[in-house]
């Protein structure tokens, strides 16, 4: 098995101190590859040949339809390669290979769409409030970026990164999740095949407190842009202030999904499902939190509870699999701990709650898809990220209480609002206080439009323009045409 590398100043490279990892598939614990572990040191290499790309290299000012068409021709690779890369997304992650296959369209759409603006920015002419003067404004890129990813959709995340800070003349270091590194080293031998300059975009391969941590508080990295945990999102944060790096922060979420009486419905039902158990509920915006007007709750219940038993799980390569394993033990530990800890403060368990008897399933992190009932705004099982296939159900009578419960979360990522009533679904989602609100919509999201969490959900935006304007800096250039002393002194 020949090790996955990483890819530092233009060279396939081992870790500086030669170790590897194994890298395994949650579905059977199978090891399916070795990958360069490296550390502090090679995230310094790698900063150092970024840095050295961006103070002495040609990237920051190459013109910018041309760094949009090197990241066109990455979209294009993207999609020629995109089978390849959905069966390494789930040989990695245990998502369904169909899932995967989605993710890579989005993917090579994110890389289409910055090549796309690229160049539709050419800056602003102010109107000065001085004679023979021009004022403008201009976008410069930010410099060197770090850039960390979490396991959960490795190539998707980094796309979002990626893509903005190329077209935009930056260079970058970024560094995969220590578990799922396959589909980052297979995009970067695409970046290399479509041009990217030596230096302008380097991987580090290794853990989050070794080389993650040196992206984050080396001097010589501009901007950090994380995408992971709300703990590990504050000690990045810190570790950034070190020279006041910009940050982007893209964490956690628990999210509302509130369903009133007068929603279709079997669709509200069936989108309840799909809000959640996409990926074993391991999605940051999944909407774990159902509010239900308590006049509907017993059936809406009910009928989740008939569809969630027939939920079919297994190997994410067999057609006829619905959801997949968890990430790791450690993971399938942590959400069992947590639906313990949901029962234990009163809630009950109305399908699932265990992890599957199904010997076929035995070798692989499983566990069930599960509704818990009878919970209230205070239990942790409510409040806390579970990132797994867990919904909690709580009830409502009136649209104020609707969106107080909606509202009492620390995070604020994204929330979802059913209902027939035009009016009131307005009414609700301006008083929703999360980045991304839905309304008979779950879990959608696309290139054009700006991604990111208000509240502990985070720091700035991802996707669209907002998502450039990240790895941006803006430069007023004023010229007096006509300059001649003051005489002040
Ligand atoms: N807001 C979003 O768009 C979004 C998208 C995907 C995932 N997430 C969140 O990600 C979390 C799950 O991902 P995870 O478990 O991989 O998160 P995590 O925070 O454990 O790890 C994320 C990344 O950070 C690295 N890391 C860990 N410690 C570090 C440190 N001290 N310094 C620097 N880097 C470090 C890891 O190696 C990994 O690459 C969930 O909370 C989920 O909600 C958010
Ligand atoms: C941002 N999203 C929904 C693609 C993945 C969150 O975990």
């Amino acid at each position: 098995m020949s090790t996955k590398q990483q890819y530092i100043d233009g060279l396939w490279v081992d870790a500086i101190s030669a170790k590897t990892r194994e890298i395994i598939n949650p579905f059977n614990q199978e090891v399916i590859a070795e990958a360069a572990e490296g550390d502090a040191s090679d995230a310094q290499k790698a900063i150092m040949a970024a840095r050295n790309a961006f103070d002495q290299g040609s990237w920051p000012q190459t013109p910018a339809t041309e760094r949009g068409r090197i990241v066109g021709k990455i979209a294009d690779l993207i999609e020629r390669d995109s089978e390849e890369l959905a069966e390494l997304e789930s040989h990695d992650t245990g998502k369904t290979v169909e899932e995967s296959r989605g993710d890579m369209e989005d993917i090579a759409g994110v890389f289409r769409y910055y090549a796309e603006i690229a160049d539709k920015d050419g800056g602003e002419v102010i109107d000065s409030p001085v004679s023979d003067s021009v004022s403008r404004v201009v976008k410069e890129p930010v410099g060197v970026c770090g850039q960390i990813t979490p396991w959960n959709y490795p190539l998707l995340q980094a796309s979002w990164k990626l893509a903005p800070a190329l077209v935009a003349g930056n260079t970058l270091v970024i560094k995969p999740s220590e578990i799922t590194p396959l589909t980052h080293v297979k995009v970067f031998e695409l970046i290399e095949e479509a041009g990217v300059p030596a230096g302008v975009a380097n991987l580090v391969l290794g853990a989050g407190d070794t080389a993650g941590a040196e992206l984050s508080r080396n001097t010589d990295v501009d901007l950090i842009s994380f995408t992971g945990g709300i703990k590990t999102g504050k000690k990045i944060m810190q570790a950034a202030s070190v020279n006041v790096k910009k940050l982007a922060l893209e964490l956690g979420g628990k999210n509302p999904n509130v369903i009133f009486a007068d929603a279709a419905f079997d669709t509200a039902v069936d989108q309840a499902l799909n809000a959640v158990y996409f990926h074993a509920g391991q999605i940051c915006s999944a909407g774990t939190r159902l509010i239900v007007e308590e006049s509907i709750h017993d059936d809406f219940v009910q009928a989740l509870v008939d569809r969630v038993k027939n939920i079919k799980l297994g190997n994410g390569f067999d057609d006829t699999t619905q959801m997949g394993p968890l990430i790791s033990q450690e993971h399938l530990d942590k959400v069992t701990n947590y639906v313990e800890t949901g029962v234990q403060e009163g809630a009950t368990v109305a399908v699932g709650g265990q992890k599957p008897d199904d010997p076929a399933l035995q070798d692989g992190f499983f566990y069930l898809p599960t509704v818990l009932t009878n919970c209230t705004t205070d239990m942790d099982v409510v409040q806390q990220e579970g990132f797994g296939p867990v919904i909690t159900v709580e009830t409502f009578k009136t649209e104020d209480e609707a969106i107080k419960l909606a509202n009492d979360s620390i995070y604020g990522l994204a929330g979802g609002v059913w209902t027939s009533d035009i009016a009131k679904a307005e009414r609700c989602v301006a008083r929703m206080r999360m980045g991304t609100v839905w309304i008979n919509e779950v879990n959608f999201y696309f290139p054009h439009a700006p991604w990111g969490g208000f509240k502990q959900s985070g720091i700035g935006r991802e996707l669209g323009k907002a998502g450039l304007d990240e790895y941006q800096e803006t430069k007023h250039i004023y010229h007096n045409l006509n300059p001649e002393p003051d005489h002040w002194f």
